[in-house]
């Protein structure tokens, strides 16, 4: 039976799980990528629920996805076209927004539209499979990294960008909506260096990685080691920064360079 608002907002309002390596949790991000939110640009919804440790299912709901890859970009003006496109005739045939999920071990992730225009949704609808992208030539690959210059250092995966081949301009997005553009194919690679301190949040990953993993791609820290969400409310231990990546041929290469460049740079 479905709960009522209610019991919903009371159920949230318990938060009492310190997480850890036993039982069962769910994690949540209600707005991930807030600035994003507040730009009227990417954002995203993010649940995950943890078994042992591990995440078990993540549900991202991206309600500004757009249609085309490249209004992603902050940079490329996306709130800019976004307006001119919505303030003309054609606000209605307007199509973004997409939830994405995935089970561990299922081996499969799912894409649906988020509005359904009235329609009842019943699984699987217009639901469809995703998959990580086949390109595995860095010179065609796309990376994604934060907007923001304080969440990761542009410098660093610029040089990492440089090394490994990548002649793309980077995909400058808000939030989780990187790993949902990875799941979907829309981009290769996904890099974030934090500053030396910063703490990553099990919310601000869990359900990406199970969405990368069921749709075919590889997440780890810098050291090549799987993110650990048995730790309590950080990724502990995790090693200088975070690699996603559509295939072992691209993230092998990008975990090679950020070793052969670490030393010489600031971080
Ligand atoms: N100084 C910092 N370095 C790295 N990440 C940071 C940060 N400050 C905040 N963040 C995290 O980065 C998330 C946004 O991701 P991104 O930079 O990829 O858009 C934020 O999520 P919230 O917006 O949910 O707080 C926050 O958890
Ligand atoms: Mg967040």
């Amino acid at each position: 039976m479905p709960l009522s608002t209610s019991e919903v907002l009371e159920a949230i309002s318990r938060c009492n799980s310190t997480g850890g390596q036993k039982g069962r949790f769910w994690v949540l991000d209600p707005v991930d990528g807030t600035l994003g939110f507040v730009r009227g640009d990417q954002y995203a919804v993010a649940l995950a629920l943890i078994e042992d440790g591990e995440p078990v299912l993540g549900v991202l709901g991206c309600p500004n996805y757009p249609m085309k890859k490249e209004w992603l970009n902050y940079q490329n003006g996306y709130r800019e076209i976004l307006s001119r496109l919505t303030s003309a005739s054609t606000e209605k045939s307007w199509d973004k927004g997409c939830v994405i999920y995935a089970k561990r071990g299922s081996g499969r992730a799912w894409m649906q539209p988020l509005v359904h225009k009235g329609k009842k949704f019943v699984w699987p609808n217009s639901a469809r499979q995703i998959k990580v992208s086949t390109i595995d030539n860095p010179a065609l690959a796309t990376f994604c990294e934060p907007v923001e210059k304080a969440n990761t250092s542009h410098s660093f995966t610029a040089g990492l960008a440089h090394s490994v081949g990548l002649r793309n301009q980077p995909l400058r997005v808000y939030s989780m909506v990187k790993y949902a553009a990875i799941a979907r194919g829309d981009a290769e690679i996904m890099m974030k260096f934090a500053r030396a301190g910063y703490k990553e949040k099990i919310w601000d990953h869990a359900a990406g990685v199970v969405i990368i993993q069921e749709a075919g791609g590889v997440v780890t820290d810098a050291g090549g080691h799987p993110l650990c969400f048995s730790k309590g409310m950080y990724l502990e231990g995790l090693d200088r920064g975070i690699i996603v990546c559509s295939g072992a041929k691209l993230h092998e290469k990008i975990i090679k360079a950020v070793d052969a460049s670490w030393n010489s740079s600031s971080l």
